[in-house]
């Protein structure tokens, strides 16, 4: 049986996908393949955690779950479009948007105190952050431009803000007593668990995670963010910030590291706001308004205390008072510091290096900005991508080269996978990671609040990614960069892996090398000036920046990207372009009807998922519409259908509109197959006929506001309504 599982996801991929799905399933279905819908989104997902509280009716599935089992199976066929790794405001959003379409779910309790409080928290937190990708993404990743859209890209170059040599622009970083300072790592030696244990100076011992699996070769690391000095490095900062007269900014990722990047973004709150929180503080606390929620949360907060008026006058004053903070909506008055999920730091750091340097000030004008990213581990690369542009201008879409990435990612690779195993230290003492027999196999000292984490890297994974990286070599000719700093614990350890597993490959002939992070990317982005490709070899942190980074500065979005991540257990995961779901196009579609989502990353994984589907089933039918849909992509690209940015042009609907024509054409043109050559001659005449009539019915309705029925949880009827308002594109797919 051929089967592709297509992900139901959040936002404007989920949006788009009203419109792409019918599109897939029809063509597909020619191949005796057949296209299933999970939903993964965060509505559904929470549902899924809450069986005992819907009707028959309402019940929903664990898709995810399912999925992740899938995932380990080799007949595992994935399409992943991105979704929402929700911050708690967005959580608790969520809850209320399907509260009122009349699901029973209870509150999310800030401060859990009863068992049933700490059930449903429990509950919540398993669908809070990101917390789909590390349950699929059973393999590394192997994320690049395409060289049909590198070809578009450079014929089609999107704007690039010029850069200036007095830029006031610049990254800083703490450096040390943060993560990458404080890192000690070790390679397990054999399969069992470890425990991980704080010992207060006091006498007294509290187990912070009874059990860890660990396999036999896998690489553990801990490490900690030493609070004290964070504070008087933000401080520090935001008096600098004022002082050069630029932006205040942070850059993390409160989604992904969703336990440790909070807390740092609600120290970067109260550093900013110190005589707020040290009046009332205790007032904030009593009522459930926590930092680490952000800005936005404790304002909507205040009303209901008795001197919320006060605490809010006082927050005004702050920001009056304090550096100049970075808008996300300037018209709006959010700041960077509202919401933790607003600034990402992988999709932030590439718009603003794209925006000569700039964020946007509270005046609605770009500004330069102090970039702080408090971790050392990879702040560098940002820091030398700035000098670079500083030295040597902005970069040119029309001629430079490209760098892809093979990225350590599997089984929850890295800090990524560590938020479980992240700990604020309960007192001051020591945290140990203890093995089976009671031995220290890693321990810090601590002071009370302290930040500290414990990763896991399995030694298959680790092999796995070597090969990849070695077969992408062979496969492009490129240089491949392991980008490891053997100054830091974790890297030099995998610095010794690597240099043992490329022994068991033929490398003669490839150019392999192994630079720290901030070495790696100078010769990257030297060799991309010259128009030269470099591959780049990374843990699973540097993956995801990477992928932002030099897709947005190459192709203007990570949205155009290939995305493939060959399981480990031979299945495939296909994810749409690299970058996130876009929430402002979900607004503008429902402000006036159109949607800018760019659904080539779609385009890209469903050609790879049919390939892979091909190769494993053994399917001439799916191979050819792989095939076809690669060539007709080529064309889409070439008559340039990617949807614009305003109304009045085709948007989303009408480029999946064309892409089903070139489809069509290619079906009907192909001899490998004449029946189904034959079904696809009517299709493509019928699309091909009716192009001016579809392109009107698809146009027609945009410049109006229009009702999907919800955001987190659209419906169904009206969103397909919005989503596919030409009747005749209708019929001509109802008709094949
Ligand atoms: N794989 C996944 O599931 C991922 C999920 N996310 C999640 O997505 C959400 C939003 O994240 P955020 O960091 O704001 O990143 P987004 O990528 O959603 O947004 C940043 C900008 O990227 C551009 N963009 C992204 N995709 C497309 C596309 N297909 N077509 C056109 N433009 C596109 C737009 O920029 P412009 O205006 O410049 O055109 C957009 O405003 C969060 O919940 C985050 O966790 C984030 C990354 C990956
Ligand atoms: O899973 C997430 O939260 C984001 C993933 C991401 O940004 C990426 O993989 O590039
Ligand atoms: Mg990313």
């Amino acid at each position: 049986m051929s089967k592709i599982i297509y992900t139901l996801t959040d936002e404007a991929p989920r949006l788009a996908t009203y419109s792409f799905l019918p599109i897939i399933e029809a063509y597909a279905a020619k191949a005796g393949v057949d296209v299933e819908t999970r939903d993964i989104s965060l509505a559904g997902r929470i549902l899924a955690q809450f069986p005992d509280r819907l009707t028959a009716e309402q019940f929903t599935p664990d898709a995810l779950a399912e999925l992740g089992e899938l995932a380990e199976e080799p007949e595992g066929n994935i399409i992943k479009l991105p979704n929402i790794s929700a911050s708690v405001p967005q959580l608790k959003a969520a809850i209320a948007e399907l509260r009122s379409q009349g699901f029973d779910l209870p509150d999310y309790p800030d401060e859990p105190s009863t068992d049933d409080e700490k059930d449903v928290r429990a509950r919540y937190d398993r669908v809070k952050g990101s917390a789909v990708n590390p349950v699929l993404r059973q393999g590394n990743s192997d994320r690049r431009a395409p060289a049909s859209v590198k070809a578009y890209a450079k014929k089609h170059p999107h704007r690039m803000g010029a850069w200036s040599s007095d830029s006031k622009t610049e990254v800083v970083t703490m450096g040390v007593d943060d993560f990458r300072s404080s890192e000690k790592s070790t390679i397990v030696p054999s399969d069992g668990t470890v425990s991980i244990e704080f010992f207060g100076d006091d006498g007294t011992h509290t187990v912070l995670r009874p059990s860890v699996a660990v396999k036999e070769g896998e690489v553990i690391d801990a490490t900690a963010m030493r609070v004290g000095p964070l504070r008087e490095f933000l401080k520090a900062q935001m008096a600098a910030a004022q002082e050069k007269g630029v932006l205040f900014s942070v850059h993390l990722k409160a989604t992904m590291m969703k336990v440790s990047d909070p807390i740092i973004f609600g120290h970067v709150i109260r550093a900013y706001f110190d005589d707020v929180f040290e009046k009332y503080g205790a007032d904030l606390a009593a009522a459930g308004l926590n930092p680490n929620d952000g800005l936005g949360a404790i304002l909507s907060g205040l009303d209901a205390l008795p001197n919320g008026a006060e605490i809010r006058a006082a927050f005004d004053e702050g920001l009056k008072t304090g550096p100049e903070l970075a808008m996300v909506d300037s018209d709006k008055g959010i700041t960077n510091l509202h919401v933790p999920s607003d600034v990402i730091v992988d999709a932030s750091m590439p718009a603003m290096i794209r925006t000569s340097g700039h964020m946007w000030g509270a005046d609605g004008q770009e500004h330069d900005t102090l970039a702080v990213i408090p971790d050392s581990s990879y702040a560098g690369i940002y820091q030398a991508t700035i000098a670079d542009c500083k030295a040597n201008g902005a970069f040119d879409p029309t001629t430079m080269g490209t760098v892809p990435n093979v990225g350590l990612m599997a089984q929850a690779a890295e800090e990524y996978g560590s938020h479980d195993k992240t700990f604020q230290a309960p007192g001051t003492g020591e945290i140990r990671v203890l093995a089976a027999d009671g031995s220290t196999l890693l321990e810090h000292q601590v002071q009370t609040g302290d930040i500290w984490r414990m990763c896991q890297t399995k030694d298959a994974a680790i092999r796995d990614w070597v090969k990849l990286a070695v077969t992408r070599a062979r496969a492009t000719g490129a240089p491949a960069v392991f980008w490891l700093d053997e100054t830091r614990a974790h890297d030099a350890t995998l610095i010794g892996l690597v240099k043992q597993y490329l022994g068991d490959y033929d490398t003669d002939g490839l150019t392999l090398e192994i630079l720290s992070p901030v070495e790696a990317i100078e010769y990257s982005l030297e060799r991309i000036r010259r128009g030269e490709d470099t591959i780049s070899v990374t843990g699973n942190v540097l993956r995801d920046y990477l992928t932002d980074l030099f897709p947005i500065m190459e192709l203007g979005t990570s949205a155009k990207m290939l995305s493939i991540v060959p399981l480990l257990n031979g299945g495939g995961l296909f994810e749409t372009g690299a970058g996130g779901s876009a929430p402002k196009h979900v607004q503008q579609l429902v402000n006036e009807d159109y949607l800018r989502w760019d659904s080539l990353g779609e385009f890209l994984a469903l050609a790879a998922s049919f390939e892979h589907l091909a190769v494993s089933t053994d399917n001439a039918r799916a191979q050819i519409l792989a095939d076809t849909l690669d060539r007709a992509t080529a064309t889409f690209l070439d008559e340039n259908k990617s949807p614009s940015r305003s109304v009045g042009s085709i948007d989303n609907r009408g480029s999946h509109y064309y892409l089903a024509l070139y489809w069509a054409q290619e079906l009907a043109a192909q001899s490998a197959d004449s029946s189904l050559a034959a079904d696809f001659a009517s299709l493509a005449a019928a699309l091909s006929d009716g192009e001016e009539t579809i392109t009107a019915e698809l146009i027609a309705p945009q410049g109006h506001p229009v009702d999907i029925g919800g955001y987190y949880r659209p419906d169904d009827a009206k969103a397909s309504a919005v989503m596919r308002p030409s009747a005749t594109l209708n019929e001509a797919l109802a008709a094949l």
